[in-house]
């Protein structure tokens, strides 16, 4: 993500070697008289098409697609049957089977909403296998298995493009979707994508959704496919249900794989892959299927995130420098901007949830007064995380109801209490690990941006100006969490007691009225607790309700208002510090009932 990040002078030259490979493989029709290496290229264009696509799907959503290859068979028989048949111009037939191919997408993606990963891959690949018997069956319209013949090339006028020229076409449309997708993925939309990949409650915390997430990359993925497909017709000329086999179709996500999935790179590199090894081994045609699975092995063991994944490894290795900030998280000196809006309170009344036979919450009355530093503490399994769960609106209660402020959000949506002013630290911290420490503190603004898909698409001025002052603002949280200059670094590699305070300036960058932490005292150091300390009074101060769930008890007794004691799913007590911590029941609760 960072790779697209910089000043002009910097995004210049990043472009060039970008500018410099299309130049290149564009100029292969002069150089070279050989047709083939031509159909060759456009082939190879129009595969980094697809595989873009399935990129935004698998790399950066995390939803495995093995039917592509149905998808470009959609967008190439749709176009077939508009020229050959019913005599429409290419520039009338490819839009109308990218929406054709995008719809085909998006039923697929249906089953998404419900299954994991795994199954949508089966559902998927089921598609890949039905395509070649449909285009079969309904042979009056597809032909059946002599396909489309005819499909003339497109033309302006009585000028019909040439071999090269379609070339030429499939380039330029690679160049526009390269632009949109680099746009696309370090947006608060990529940014959310990642989140519904990396971790799903998270991103609803943030206020991302991740049905609407799956729904476009899905779309996105049937849009390319279908444009593929268009090119894909008019490249050969006819298009037959042997083009699209099953093979045909895990290609892409191979292609994607090796590549490296996430990389706007990982497309590019997988297809130059896939047509230069075949060309390469010709002389082992017979070991060619060995050779590929003995590749993928090895490749899967030693570079997991593919080719561009293992060479940005490289590069990080041979870059850093050793040097390193000051201790982490000793100097939270942090500026609390103030929230959205007025403090948020809670109220619960009679709240009940079960797990099977664990009742884990047992008819909790509550009130989170505004404006306050509200502790809820009790020992392990007591119920305080389901509490928060059922708060933040990633559980739903069995019985009770749940007041935010005067609204009842019994029924509400965990994104919709984000784009109220409701943030959440988790437990175990919840990160983009492969992002840069900068767009995880982002990815907190994602419900108060305002930038909506056009606008981050066309880089409207006023998105853009957005954007520089929320970087600005993320810059200075992670500053005054101790990891000033490290904005571009990788999430994953930082410590734990890092990885915690990331997760705090990431749910600050929401400017909460309403915080909830879970435990955000676990694994810090004493020097990092004092600061934890200062910084949710701080936070209490701007005018952000907090509610903590904590262990550390003194922790606890510094900085709050008011202590709820939860034991076996019941509430012992409620009050001030002092009173509520030394409570007889609360001791017995904490160090046993007295022999
Ligand atoms: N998703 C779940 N499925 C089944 N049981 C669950 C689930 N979540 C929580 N529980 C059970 O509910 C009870 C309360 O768990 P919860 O995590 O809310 O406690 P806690 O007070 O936060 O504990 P800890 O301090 O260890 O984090 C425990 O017995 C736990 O095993």
């Amino acid at each position: 993500m960072s790779e697209v990040r910089g000043t002009r002078a910097g995004a210049a030259r990043r472009s060039a070697p970008w500018v410099a490979l299309v130049a290149a493989v564009a100029a292969l029709p002069l150089v070279s008289g050989d047709p083939t290496i031509t159909y060759l290229a456009t082939t190879a264009a129009i595969y980094v098409l697809v595989g873009t696509g399935l990129n935004i799907m698998f790399g950066y959503t995390g939803q495995v697609s093995l039917g592509q290859g149905a998808l470009v068979a959609v967008g190439a028989y749709a176009t077939g049957i508009l020229m050959a048949d019913h005599g429409w111009t290419f520039w009338a037939a490819a839009p109308v089977a990218v929406v054709i191919a995008t719809g085909a997408g998006t039923l697929m993606a249906l089953p998404a909403f419900r299954l994991s990963s795994w199954y949508i891959a089966l559902v998927t690949l089921g598609a890949a296998m039905a395509m070649r018997s449909l285009l079969v069956e309904f042979e009056g319209l597809t032909g059946g298995w002599s396909g489309l013949v005819g499909i003339p090339r497109p033309a302006f006028g009585s000028w019909e493009l040439g071999e090269r020229d379609v070339l030429w076409l499939a380039l330029a449309v690679n160049v526009v979707l390269f632009v949109m997708v680099r746009t696309i993925v370090d947006s608060r939309f990529g940014r959310g994508m990642m989140a519904v990949r990396d971790a799903p409650e998270m991103a609803r915390s943030v206020g991302v959704g991740p049905a609407r997430m799956k729904l476009f990359a899905f779309a996105c993925g049937g849009a390319t496919a279908g444009l593929g497909g268009a090119l894909l017709a008019v490249h050969h000329g006819l298009v037959t249900p042997d083009d699209f086999t099953l093979d045909f179709s895990i290609l892409f996500l191979l292609v994607v794989i090796i590549g490296g999935a996430a990389r706007l790179v990982g497309p590019i590199i997988g297809t130059l892959l896939f047509f230069a090894l075949p060309e390469l081994l010709t002389g082992l045609a017979e070991w060619r299927g060995l050779i590929y699975g003995a590749a993928l092995l090895v490749l899967m063991v030693y570079a997991p995130h593919g080719i561009a994944g293992a060479w940005e490894k490289l590069r990080a290795r041979h870059g850093a420098d050793g040097t390193s900030s000051d201790a982490p998280g000793t100097g939270v000196t942090i500026e609390v901007r103030p929230p959205r809006g007025e403090p948020l309170g809670v109220e619960l009344a009679g709240v009940r949830k079960s797990f099977g036979g664990v009742h884990a919450l047992r008819g909790i009355d509550l009130t989170i007064e505004p404006g306050t530093v509200h502790a809820i503490v009790g020992p392990n399994g007591s119920g305080k995380t389901t509490l928060l769960n059922v708060i933040t609106r990633l559980l739903q209660q069995d019985e009770g109801r749940v007041l935010l402020g005067t609204e009842d959000v019994s029924r509400a949506t965990a994104e919709r209490l984000a784009r109220r002013g409701v943030a959440r630290v988790f437990q175990t911290p919840r990160l983009l690990g492969a992002s840069s420490l900068r767009d995880n503190v982002l990815l907190g603004a994602y419900a108060r941006e305002r930038a909506n898909g056009p606008a981050t698409v066309l880089r409207l001025p006023w998105a853009r100006r957005e954007r520089a002052e929320l970087e600005r603002e993320a810059d200075g949280l992670l500053a005054g969490h101790g990891l000033a200059g490290r904005a571009d670094e990788e999430a994953a590699a930082l410590p734990h007691g890092e990885q915690r305070l990331l997760e705090v300036a990431r749910a600050l960058m929401a400017r909460p009225r309403l915080l909830l932490m879970d435990e955000p005292a676990a694994g810090l150091t004493p020097r990092e607790l004092e600061a934890l300390g200062r910084l949710i009074r701080a936070i209490r101060d701007a005018g952000t309700t907090v509610v903590l769930v904590e262990h550390h008890i003194e922790l606890v007794a510094s900085v709050a208002d008011v202590v709820t004691v939860l034991d076996q799913g019941e509430l012992v007590t409620s009050g001030a510090p002092e009173e509520a911590l030394g409570d007889a029941r609360v001791v017995e609760v904490y160090l046993g009932a007295p022999a």
